[in-house]
């Protein structure tokens, strides 16, 4: 991979302690009707909290590979990719809603012989406060939609929506600085929303319409918020699920954690009637969420990267 130019991107902060002006509403509309991506601050999420996280995610990631295999991705438990499946450099840890406490505790007592409580209790905190961001981020979402939807469709739409917490790893090989490689190949997420904490290393890039990659660049206190392929299917293309992936460019270890909020398995994804212009037709057939998600995870390839492998590969009503 030759190196990319660094374009980094202007994307809306949205202050989530302040209620929203009809300004930032109309600069968050643009932004997730252009890029699909846009920062939040004042979330609620402690730095102590992150940094308690990634220390105790980086012991994790740092016992043998013998042992982070008893986790998957052949074990019944299956929440661990390891190095080449994604990407040489890419290994994640996954801990899964509702109950991220015995998430949690089924996967650490595998990787410490006895669940570690203090990183149970910090993951089921992280879980539960990820699960209200992504309800709160919801309901400004709906609110860029248009006048009265939050009232309208966030309990009839998206009450049963689940989350799970990847936590991602990237080790990247110490000739990078010669030549630039994909940490995680280009792909569209499978979720409503996402919501990214990178540490302060980067890598993470966003495909323009014009498919120049855009660098999104960390910084401190700041989350990443993406839409995904759930939620474009669902809001008839307004909100846009773009393609992304991370490149690694220095020799640092770098860790993100990418929380995916997603409509329950046995959803019917079908843009409401009230969401078309008059004339506008559905640009993707009903489906029912589990099949969505099915057609991805059945190939790995869908999984992680490659175009085709998205709703529109998959729904589009051409
Ligand atoms: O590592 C990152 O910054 C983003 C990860 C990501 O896109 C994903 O896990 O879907
Ligand atoms: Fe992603």
């Amino acid at each position: 991979m030759s190196k990319s130019t660094k374009i980094p991107l202007e994307l809306p902060i949205l202050d989530m302690s302040k209620p929203m002006t009809s300004s930032s509403l109309y600069s968050l509309s643009q932004a997730c009707k252009d890029w699909g991506f846009f920062h939040i601050t004042e979330h609620g999420i402690s730095k102590d909290l992150y940094t308690k996280l990634c220390t105790l995610s980086n012991q994790a990631f740092s016992l043998s590979p013998d042992i982070k295999l008893k986790l998957g991705p052949s074990s019944s438990i299956n929440s661990y990719t390891p190095h080449f499946i994604a990407s040489p450099f890419f290994e994640s840890l996954r801990i899964s809603g509702p109950n991220f406490s015995s998430s949690a505790k089924i996967t650490t007592a595998v990787l410490f012989e006895n669940p570690n409580i203090e990183f149970c209790e910090i993951l089921a905190e992280y879980g539960h406060k990820m699960m209200e961001l992504s309800r709160r981020i919801m309901t400004i979402l709906l609110n860029c939609l248009g006048d009265g939807f939050e009232t309208k469709y966030l309990r009839s739409e998206f009450s049963k929506c689940h989350g799970y917490l990847r936590i991602n790893s990237y080790t990247p090989p110490r000739d990078i600085e010669l030549e630039e490689k994909e940490g995680l190949g280009m792909h569209t997420d499978m979720s409503c929303i996402t919501i990214v904490y990178q540490d302060d290393v980067g890598g993470l890039q966003v495909k323009s319409k014009e498919g120049k990659w855009m660098d999104i660049i960390p910084v401190g206190g700041r989350l990443v918020v993406n839409i995904g392929d759930l939620l474009q299917a669902w809001s008839n293309g307004r909100l846009r699920s773009s393609q992304h992936r991370v490149v690694l460019k220095k020799p640092v270890h770098r860790l993100s954690l990418a929380f995916f909020w997603c409509f329950e398995d046995e959803k019917i994804v079908s843009a409401p009637q009230e969401l078309l212009e008059e004339g506008e037709e559905r640009i993707y057939k009903p489906f029912l969420c589990c099949d969505y998600i099915k057609f991805r995870e059945n190939s790995e390839r869908g999984r992680f990267d490659k175009v085709g492998y998205t709703v529109d590969g998959f729904a589009a009503n051409m």
